[in-house]
């Protein structure tokens, strides 16, 4: 629960912006790679790889600034830079004259006392239902001693501990908007993720209880700020109720879509002044400059939020993201069906392509989880196909000494290993080569070529990972989100 609650609280109070903006973005970042690919046995060395290049990659993060880890200032010039890109922008810097109301957001019970309570619930005295403004999150919580500490994240060479706090999430006892003249639109963007519909349910649900009353779904992401035939869908607790007992989005997903200053237009046309965007790294630069653009240069009160989402799970300083949990559970129907094909056959090899553009996690987890892999690919790890030190070897190991053998990997593992198209999507994102298809293909030819024989069988469950509903913990995970993405706008912050 620790560690749920604190994913739950800091992932809005990292990400979400305040009441005039989207400030965030902590995004999926491609990790250094090191050598080999790695077999169950090396799991254990596939965390500390993984470890090693989150430690780099956020030492290396695009815009940081180079450490000089002989001054000895470093630690206090480190810790105001992290503040300063953790500082989440308020309606203030832009309209420093916003007065703050008393919140409309009642965390009391609104059932009569009954004749034992007469006098009030004997808690309410001591109850403090609402976020102190100068609460923070401590984002890291383990003191590394050395930076041969097994998982070790360091940021120096010498592992000194430095503390990292974010904003701690949640409704507060002012607001800035006055509900009835708040109109809210919700807009899911990119790819299906299991939870959309729960976290969309919970941002109507809290802005209800808010007492906001109008609160509308933009049709298929940033392109229903365009298509003159796609109207905003009325939203409220009767429409969201049962949302989230299916996958997709209740308000479709797109890529692509119109310019940034069409989708500012439409807004103003709307008189939408806050804004929910559900998606990934693409969406929340759009967001951000929707805020920029709004904001900033036409001064407009609008509030712009940002749930983040990546099936991935790759977003660094965050624990987890929704829809991963269910992807990772999902994932163990195809790995399983995969190792009974395997096991089942005389020289039967699995394999299982599973989500992770950039990284590992859900390939990872759920080669961990299943207990049924032998060999797991991560796009972080590179790897040969061919070769002594190959991968195609090394089945051939397991065909010899297990007799079968199972292969999970992650979609944007050795790309290297195939030609590349340059091709990208609406969004402008590169369409990757299909490596599962590849190592398929490669492991026919190279049993052929050897004259072994094996029965090799593929799995890609992408699309039916990401169209299920969220599971139980994701559930909780996206209802926490979605409540405090709605307090984020209304409430005032403090700077770090
Ligand atoms: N730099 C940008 N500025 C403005 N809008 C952007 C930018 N990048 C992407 N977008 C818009 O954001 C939307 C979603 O982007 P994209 O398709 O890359 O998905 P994503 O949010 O990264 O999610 P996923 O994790 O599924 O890839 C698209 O409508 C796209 O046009
Ligand atoms: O086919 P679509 O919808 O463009 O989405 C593809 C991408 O989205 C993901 O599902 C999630 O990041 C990836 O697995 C995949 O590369
Ligand atoms: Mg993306």
């Amino acid at each position: 629960m620790e560690s749920l609650s604190r994913a739950s609280i800091t992932n809005p109070g990292t990400l979400s912006p305040s009441s005039s903006s989207a400030s965030y973005f902590l995004f999926p970042r491609r990790f250094r790679r090191s050598n080999g690919f790695s077999s169950s046995s090396a799991f254990g060395n596939l965390r500390r790889i993984v470890s090693r290049c989150r430690v780099r990659a956020e030492i290396e993060k695009p815009n940081a600034p180079v450490i000089d880890f002989s001054d000895p200032e470093w630690r206090i010039k480190y810790q105001k830079d992290f503040e300063r890109r953790f500082n989440i922008p308020h309606i203030t810097d832009v309209f420093p004259d916003a007065k703050p109301i008393p919140s409309t957001f009642c965390l009391r019970m609104r059932t009569p006392v009954s004749e034992d309570f007469a006098g009030g619930y004997p808690s309410d005295e001591e109850w403090h239902g609402y976020i102190n403004n100068n609460d923070r999150v401590l984002l890291k919580t383990i003191n590394f001693a050395s930076p041969n500490s097994a998982g070790a994240v360091c940021i120096d060479p010498d592992c000194t501990w430095v503390e990292q706090w974010v904003h701690r999430a949640g409704p507060r006892e002012k607001i800035y908007f006055k509900p009835e003249e708040v109109k809210a639109a919700i807009v899911t963007c990119g790819g299906l993720c299991p939870g959309l519909n729960d976290v969309i349910r919970q941002v109507v649900i809290t802005l209800e209880i808010y007492g906001v009353k109008s609160i509308v779904g933009i049709p298929f992401g940033y392109r229903g700020f365009s298509n003159s035939d796609l109207s905003e869908m009325p939203l409220s607790r009767k429409v969201v109720q049962n949302i989230h007992l299916s996958g997709g989005s209740l308000l479709g997903v797109s890529r692509g879509g119109p310019s940034v200053s069409d989708i500012v237009d439409r807004m103003q046309e709307k008189g939408i002044n806050m804004i929910f965007v559900l998606g990934g790294n693409g969406t929340h630069a759009g967001a951000n400059a929707i805020h920029e653009e709004q904001c900033r240069k036409r001064k407009l009160k609008v509030a712009v939020v940002g749930v983040p989402k990546t099936i991935d799970n790759d977003i660094l300083l965050m624990d987890k993201t929704f829809g991963f949990d269910t992807a990772v559970e999902e994932a163990q129907r195809a790995i399983n069906s995969a190792y009974i094909e395997a096991h089942s056959a005389y020289h039967g090899v699995g394999i299982v392509k599973l989500m992770g553009r950039h990284s590992g996690f859900i390939a990872m987890h759920a080669s961990l989880a299943s207990g049924q892999i032998d060999i797991c690919l991560i796009p972080e790890v590179p790897f040969q196909l061919h070769g002594p030190h190959g991968v195609l070897t090394h089945l051939k190991y397991l065909i010899e000494t297990k007799g079968s053998a199972v292969v999970c990997v992650a979609e944007g593992a050795g790309q290297n290993l195939l030609q590349k198209t340059n091709a990208t999507d609406a969004s402008g994102n590169m369409v990757l080569g299909d490596i599962g298809v590849h190592i398929q293909q490669e492991t026919k030819k190279y049993f052929r070529e050897i004259g072994v024989h094996a029965d090799v069988k593929y799995i890609d469950p992408t699309y039916m990972i990401r169209a299920c509903r969220a599971n139980a913990s994701d559930g909780i995970l996206c209802a926490v989100l979605g409540q405090n993405a709605v307090s984020f706008p209304l409430i005032p912050l403090p700077p770090l």
